[in-house]
């Protein structure tokens, strides 16, 4: 995709939903396996959206520190194309997911400051993508992993060289996408919050309004 910026949706959970990130353009959609999110679908509910998504567009299956179970009725149930890990899986656990699946994985790193990028190059090997995105806030104790609506500073970024196509994400909006993939030279972006119109109702308007900003960027 040398030159368009890839796109993900995440956290779709309803056809209205799926069918405008569909007519957008989104490169990936994203469904979240978590019971704690409020975007959270149950394999059998995420296999009866990915039926209306056509191959062009790679289903995403995102899990937190997922065991080898719910790993293996994901992978059955809604085949995706992609394996989001977003937890706190080591490089090892990585690799085990990728060999056992035999599904392409992209590791998530938090990111609050220039040791968390640094730090990031531990995953290059393992990981067929890469992703960056806020570490979730340290105040808040039971935030969530991820989908926080918080942005990290993209200059972090900016410049660095990386083996494997990576993608920004976090606090990302309509209005801010075309300036964060200037700053931080992201080939690919992903959004969650910032197409709501409250946490895990998605809005189709922003939806299409985000692909569009983000393409044209
Ligand atoms: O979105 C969630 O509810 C979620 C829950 C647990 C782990 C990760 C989660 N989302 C991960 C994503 O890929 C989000 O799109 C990413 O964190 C950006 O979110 P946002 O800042 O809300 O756009």
């Amino acid at each position: 995709m040398a030159g368009a910026t890839e796109v993900k949706i995440c956290g779709l959970s309803t056809p209205e939903a799926v069918a405008a990130a569909i007519e957008g353009g989104a490169d990936y959609i994203g469904f979240v396996f978590y019971p704690r999110s409020p975007r959270h679908v149950t394999p059998q509910q995420a296999a009866l959206l990915a039926k209306a998504v056509p191959a062009s567009v790679k289903i995403v299956a995102l899990t937190v520190d997922a065991t080898d179970d719910l790993l293996g009725e994901i992978v059955e149930e809604v085949h995706p194309a992609l394996l989001q890990l977003h937890g706190v899986e080591t490089p090892a656990r990585v690799t085990e997911i990728r060999q056992r699946y035999g599904v392409p994985v992209m590791k998530v790193l938090p990111v609050a400051g220039p040791a968390d990028i640094a730090a990031a190059h531990a995953y290059e090997d393992g990981a067929d993508r890469l992703m960056f995105d806020a570490k979730p806030p340290k105040e808040k104790k039971d935030a969530l992993p991820g989908g926080n609506a918080l942005s990290f500073d993209w200059q972090l970024l900016a410049g660095t060289e990386w083996k494997k196509p990576w993608l920004l994400a976090g606090g990302l909006r309509p209005e801010n996408v075309a300036e964060a993939i200037r700053i931080s030279g992201a080939p690919g972006v992903d959004v969650s919050s910032g197409v709501e119109e409250a946490p895990g109702r998605k809005s189709t308007a922003l939806i299409k309004a985000f692909l569009k900003a983000a393409k044209a960027g």
